[in-house]
């Protein structure tokens, strides 16, 4: 049987890969949208609807971030209601072991997997960082190593329980006598790249969300995941691997292209660009006009002030040289700040072509094993999701590697695993 390819779509509600600005797409928060995108989901066969979790709105320079305003409705209050208007697409809540507490978590996603009939998930992460923490009474109270060290235990725990099994376990990383909850088997997702992140797949998960996207790395983490996997006693065929994929479709390559940079510059607000450069500056620069040239101030000394979730930062040290030449392309090109930020930010589409181009890529990374399918990233809402249902999913048909019909009802049928 040749390899078959599993489609989610991770909607993270806000965030930096959503455009909103444009008229068109500015509804992508409300249950509408979310009711519409999942049935559309579905009639494109796809195994998972996704939501992801943010229990903090971001802030740079104590100023709410410009993606964050909306802040992200509860995860299983959404997939709860969106159960009842959907039949086989599986349901799939991001929710951290940090701050939450194994017992009341277990007991909420086996309820979403009872209201669904057997279509829950469960994407298991850490919270990369403290600040989230400060929203609870515990605050950003574990180093890395740590949240992972509680995440297996949390695991542990919430499976003991869906098992039927009491929970009366205490140490300093948990603390709970639980009896068993609702009974339930929830698909466990995992998203964290460290080694940490990688050994509670190995250890506990059914499918993780990658950020391997790419081809080279997506082969590398596919194999350093199987090491681990084998480590655990479990057989390579016992995970599913999905990364994250933006994904910009066009009639043609010059339209897909053009589109692509087109979002890019809608992604690049003006403010996000000036606290893309703030992160950099050190520095207030909220005065400065976005379409105006870059600051004419001297950045602070030091090495970088990153913000909370604005455009990721990816060289922590040489910002001097870094900035200095930014200055000169600018000044070379006239580009103004948010010019500048779009030109230097890495493209969030991962994806960018014809339906019948992306079908022939993503064939090749199925058949090879890289992967077992993608998770894809919405950068318009509505638009995205009917393009790649009506477009990309027919040319994955043709070519034998995607499902013409759902063969069964749960989220493990979907995906292949064992039942
Ligand atoms: C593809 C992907 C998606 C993620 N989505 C979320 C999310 O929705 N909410 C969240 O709190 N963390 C999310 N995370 C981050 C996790 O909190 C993760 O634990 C964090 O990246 C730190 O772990 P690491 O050092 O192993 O990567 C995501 C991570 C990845 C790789």
């Amino acid at each position: 049987m040749s390899p078959r390819l599993h489609l989610g779509v991770f909607f993270t509600g806000v965030g930096p890969q959503l455009v909103w600005t444009d008229p068109a797409f500015s509804t992508h928060t409300h249950i509408d949208t979310f009711v519409a995108t999942a049935q559309t989901l579905e009639r494109g066969l796809f195994d998972a609807f996704f939501l992801g979790e943010g229990l903090r709105v971001r802030e740079n320079r104590g100023r709410v971030h410009d993606l964050d305003v909306a802040g992200r409705p509860d995860a299983i209050t959404q997939l709860a209601a969106l159960a009842a208007v959907t039949e086989r697409i599986g349901l799939v809540a991001t929710q951290n072991t940090t701050y939450n507490f194994p017992a009341d978590l277990a007991r909420r996603l086996a309820s979403l997997d009872a209201v669904s009939g057997g279509r829950a998930g469960w994407n298991i992460v850490t919270t990369d960082n403290a600040w989230t923490g400060e929203n609870f009474r515990r605050g950003g109270w574990l180093p890395h190593e740590r949240r992972y060290e509680r995440a297996g235990a949390f695991v542990e725990t919430a499976k003991a329980l869906w098992g039927g099994t009491a929970v009366d376990r205490h140490d300093d990383l948990i603390s709970v006598t639980a009896p068993p909850t609702v009974p339930a088997r929830p698909v466990l997702f995992q998203a964290g790249d460290s080694a940490g992140g990688r050994d509670l797949a190995a250890r506990h998960a059914d499918v993780v969300f990658s950020a391997n996207t790419d081809y080279d790395k997506a082969v590398a983490y596919a194999a350093d995941l199987r090491r681990r996997l084998a480590g655990y006693g479990r057989s390579a065929d016992s995970l599913r691997i999905l990364p994250g994929a933006a994904v910009v479709l066009g009639d043609t390559p010059a339209q897909a292209a053009e589109k692509a940079a087109w979002i890019q510059r809608e992604q690049v607000t003006g403010p996000r660009a000036l606290a893309f450069l703030e992160q950099y500056w050190g520095k207030d620069l909220s005065g400065y006009d976005p379409d105006g040239p870059l600051p004419d101030i001297e950045p602070a000394e030091g090495e970088l002030d990153p913000s909370r979730g604005t455009i990721a930062i990816e060289h922590r040290t040489g910002k001097a040289e870094r900035i200095a030449g930014w200055r000169a392309l600018a000044a070379e090109r006239k580009l103004s700040i948010r010019d500048l930020v779009v030109e230097v930010t890495p493209q969030h589409s991962t994806f960018v072509g014809t339906p019948g181009q992306i079908a022939d890529e993503w064939t090749r990374y199925v058949r090879d094993r890289a992967v077992d399918g993608f998770n894809i990233l919405p950068q318009l809402l509505p638009g995205t999701i009917e393009d790649i249902v009506d477009k990309l999913v027919p040319e994955l048909q043709d070519r034998g590697v995607y499902r013409t019909a759902y063969e069964g009802t749960t989220l493990r049928d979907h995906l292949d695993l064992p039942a």
